[in-house]
């Protein structure tokens, strides 16, 4: 075990994890001064495994998801994906990993509005080799669309589907490319309550394949859907007090 990673209690010790993260600390240029807003965060996440963190407005949740989506870097604390330490990697592997390990969903969907709900998620097979084979990107992608419970409006544009529907493209084309890791950052936050429901089952379905799942939120009722609800408070995270329902 490398001293200073804080071991997660419900997984046998020594079980390798998806996500470590030890006394990761970052500061940013504030308008007036620097302001640490992560300040000694330590966090486990195993294959399987979903977490919710909330936290006030401000407190640092998206700063902390852009860290461990490698969109940025800390200022020192270690971070390990799958045991490798890449606390310090260059942008040019980071840019690999991100594609290769992890699946972004946001508040907003950032469909494109002419291309159908399959070719939304298509778009996320492209890679340096070129598409896939069609029929291997067909299956594929009717798959997320099942995973996600929308197959049936595969040939709809965005502009023909509800909120709740455009948003569970966005997590079938995150899925799309079998991520370790799903990050997503409110992704309830412009839909009512019902709708943000089927929205979280979406999500939460992807940990029944091993995907990691971490869940930032402002919803209690979606946090306690997840197997540990973290509060990111005074730069660091730590239990909250909510009721947990696995
Ligand atoms: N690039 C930046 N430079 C300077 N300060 C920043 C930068 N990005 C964010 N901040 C500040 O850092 C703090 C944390 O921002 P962050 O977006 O991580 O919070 P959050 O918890 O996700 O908030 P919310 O719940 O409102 O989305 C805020 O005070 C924000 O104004």
């Amino acid at each position: 075990m490398t001293p200073g990673i804080a071991t997660d209690m419900t997984q046998p010790i020594g079980s390798p994890a998806l996500i470590r993260l030890a006394g990761i600390t970052k500061t940013l240029k504030g308008q007036e001064q620097p302001r640490t807003i992560l300040d000694g965060v330590d966090l486990t996440v195993h294959s399987g495994e979903s977490v919710a963190i909330l936290g006030r407005s401000g407190s640092g949740k998206s700063t902390l998801l852009s860290l461990i989506g490698l969109f940025d870097r800390p200022d020192s604390g270690q971070y390990l994906l799958e045991e490798q330490d890449i606390s310090r990697i260059a942008e040019r592997r980071a840019a690999a990993l991100r594609s290769a390990r992890f699946g972004f969903v946001f508040q907003r969907f950032f469909l494109l509005k002419n291309l159908t709900a399959a070719q939304n998620v298509a778009m996320a097979l492209v890679n340096g080799q070129g598409w896939l084979p069609r029929r291997k990107r067909r299956a594929r992608v009717m798959a997320a669309l099942e995973q996600v419970g929308i197959a049936h409006l595969a040939k709809n544009k965005p502009p023909r589907l509800s909120g709740g529907e455009q948003q569970r493209v966005a997590i079938a084309r995150a899925l799309v490319r079998e991520p370790r890791i799903l990050l997503a950052d409110e992704p309830t936050g412009a839909l009512d309550t019902e709708t943000g429901n089927l929205v979280i089952d979406a999500l939460h379905s992807a940990t029944d394949r091993g995907c990691g799942l971490i869940l930032v939120t402002h919803d209690h009722a979606h946090a306690n859907r997840m197997g540990r609800v973290l509060r990111l408070q005074d730069g660091k995270l730590a239990a909250a007090h909510e009721q947990v329902v696995v």
